[in-house]
């Protein structure tokens, strides 16, 4: 279970541009909920996945999984038990190196270096099978350098490179807005594929309304730092993208847009 708690951010703080984001924000997300996360630019979704993740500190609150507190838990730490899958195909993988050494160094995510590492040849099946499992035909390329695929190629490998080893959170940042309608279709099967198979709990960050009521058991729409709607169970599967266009609506009444 991740929980937020009492979280304070202020950008720029001391300056004519401070800004404050999150005012004692709150949110618990339970094992294994899938949780797309929608909302305007600007309305804090990125900020909340990198808090969570460590990438950006705190002005108050904590952070605590599994009753742990990480607050204070560096980026890199946090990472070890984090998949992160960012919107654009070039952060999740390294594209100098082939497919099998991008294999290799996600399966030793968290490890010191030493002897261990490196592949044998039960390893290398082992990954030619989790590699057919994308149904791209990567398990016959495992030569070729990750630069030289394509964009969807290269997001479906860090999807499968994030999720490799034991995970406590998928984090998801727009990780299909980068690909071309039919490439996202698939990545998004895939990406429930892999949540369902491997149970994971995950934080999926999306502009895509669509995507955001079909996957996934609940949804939470941001919007000025705050959760303005968060539906889970019955009430997000029976959930229409046009009740989500109508709080898109009356907030930018509000707001005087
Ligand atoms: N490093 C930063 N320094 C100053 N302000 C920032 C910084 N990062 C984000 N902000 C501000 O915080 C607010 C929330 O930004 P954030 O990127 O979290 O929103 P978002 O919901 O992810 O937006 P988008 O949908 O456009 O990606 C915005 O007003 C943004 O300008």
């Amino acid at each position: 279970m991740l929980e937020l708690r009492n979280i304070n951010k202020y950008y720029n703080p001391g300056t004519i541009n401070e800004m404050c984001l999150f005012r004692d924000f709150n949110l618990t997300i339970l094992d294994q909920e899938f949780v797309s996360v929608v909302g305007s630019n600007g309305s804090g979704k990125t900020s909340m996945l990198n808090i969570i993740c460590g990438s950006i500190p705190t002005d108050q609150g904590s952070i605590i999984v599994n009753q742990t507190d990480i607050t204070t838990m560096s980026e890199f730490k946090r990472l070890r038990k984090i998949g992160r899958v960012y919107q654009n195909p070039a952060m999740g993988t390294c594209p100098s190196m082939t497919i099998l050494e991008n294999m290799s160094l996600a399966d030793n995510k968290g490890q010191s270096f030493n002897l261990r590492w490196g592949t044998n040849k039960k390893r290398i099946e082992r990954y030619k099978e989790s590699l057919k499992s994308l149904n791209l035909g990567l398990e016959d390329k495992l030569d070729v350098t990750v630069g030289a695929l394509s964009g969807g190629q290269r997001q479906a490998m860090a999807l499968l490179m994030a999720t490799m080893t034991p995970i406590e959170f998928l984090i998801l940042d727009e990780h299909t807005a980068a690909l071309d309608p039919k490439t996202a279709e698939l990545i998004m099967e895939l990406t429930d594929r892999i949540v369902k198979e491997k149970k994971l709990t995950t934080i999926m960050v999306t502009h895509n309304l669509r995507y955001a009521v079909e996957y996934g058991n609940r949804l939470l729409m941001m919007h000025q730092g705050n959760v303005v709607i968060d539906q889970a169970g019955n009430n997000k599967r029976t959930l229409k993208i046009e009740d989500i266009l109508d709080k898109f609506n009356e907030i930018s009444i509000e707001c005087g847009n």
